[in-house]
């Protein structure tokens, strides 16, 4: 398949001619690190969430346990376990990374060398929320994939590094994002965040969490709560 069967035109052309104007031409960036742009053709995001249920149902049918895609949310699925893996880290190296070169170089963007991804689902009989948490992970890329819902917006609390995770927010680091099908939002791993009830419907999003485990020296975070900087943060983080 075709790159342009998966992303919109704009997408692939700002990625493709990677510069620093083409990426940010795409982009909005509501807060300070918190990236948003138009990234999947919408028969994409259908076909990827028939291709979960089919494989839930087949998970189901089998009476295999489904792994949960993370060790908050319940519901949803690990893309790398059908399949994925290796095109899902294709997609990292050839669209991500070059995007996170240029926002987040103190994480080491332009290198990250692996990831972990999954979907997540919310509505009637799924999860109905995900509490405040940072994730494991460098960088974050989280997709809405549909279907059709209210509620659910993502909230943004401030970078933090593992000693201050914590700390008060200031006024100016809340955000709300509502997700549009389609739709990327790109964040660090660090940046404290939280999604709140998904109050009617289904919501299905992609989520992949980017890491560079490559150079572990790398992994020192900013953090607003501290002049200087770099501050190691280590390990396993996700609920807070
Ligand atoms: O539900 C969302 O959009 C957020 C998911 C999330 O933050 C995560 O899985 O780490
Ligand atoms: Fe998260």
């Amino acid at each position: 398949m075709h790159p342009s069967a998966f992303f919109l035109p704009t997408f692939l052309e700002a990625v493709r001619t990677n510069t620093e104007e083409s990426i940010a031409s795409i982009m909005t960036e509501p807060i300070p690190g918190v990236f948003s742009f138009a990234m999947l053709q919408p028969n994409f995001c259908d076909m990827l969430l028939e291709e979960v249920e089919n494989f839930e149902k087949w998970v189901h049918a089998m009476k295999f346990k489904i792994m949960r895609p993370n060790t908050m949310n319940k519901y949803g699925a690990v893309l790398d376990d059908f399949g994925l893996e290796s095109m899902l880290n294709q997609f990292m190296e050839e669209f991500i990374a070059p995007i996170s070169k240029v926002f987040y170089p103190e994480v080491g963007g332009g290198t990250l060398d692996s990831h972990h991804a999954f979907v997540v689902e919310y509505g009637k009989d799924r999860d109905v929320e995900l509490g405040f948490h940072v994730d494991d992970s460098e960088v974050t890329l989280n997709v809405c994939l549909g279907k059709q819902f209210s509620g659910g917006e993502l909230y943004f609390r401030g970078i933090r590094c593992e000693n201050h995770v914590n700390s008060e927010t200031q006024h100016e680091e809340m955000y709300d994002y509502s997700h549009v099908p389609g739709r990327a939002v790109l964040h660090r791993g660090r940046h404290r965040h939280g999604a709140r009830p998904t109050s009617s419907g289904l919501r299905m999003n992609l989520l992949l969490w980017c890491r560079r485990y490559s150079d572990l020296s790398l992994q020192f975070q900013f953090c607003p709560k501290i002049s200087q900087w770099p501050i190691f943060a280590s390990g396993h983080v996700h609920s807070l």
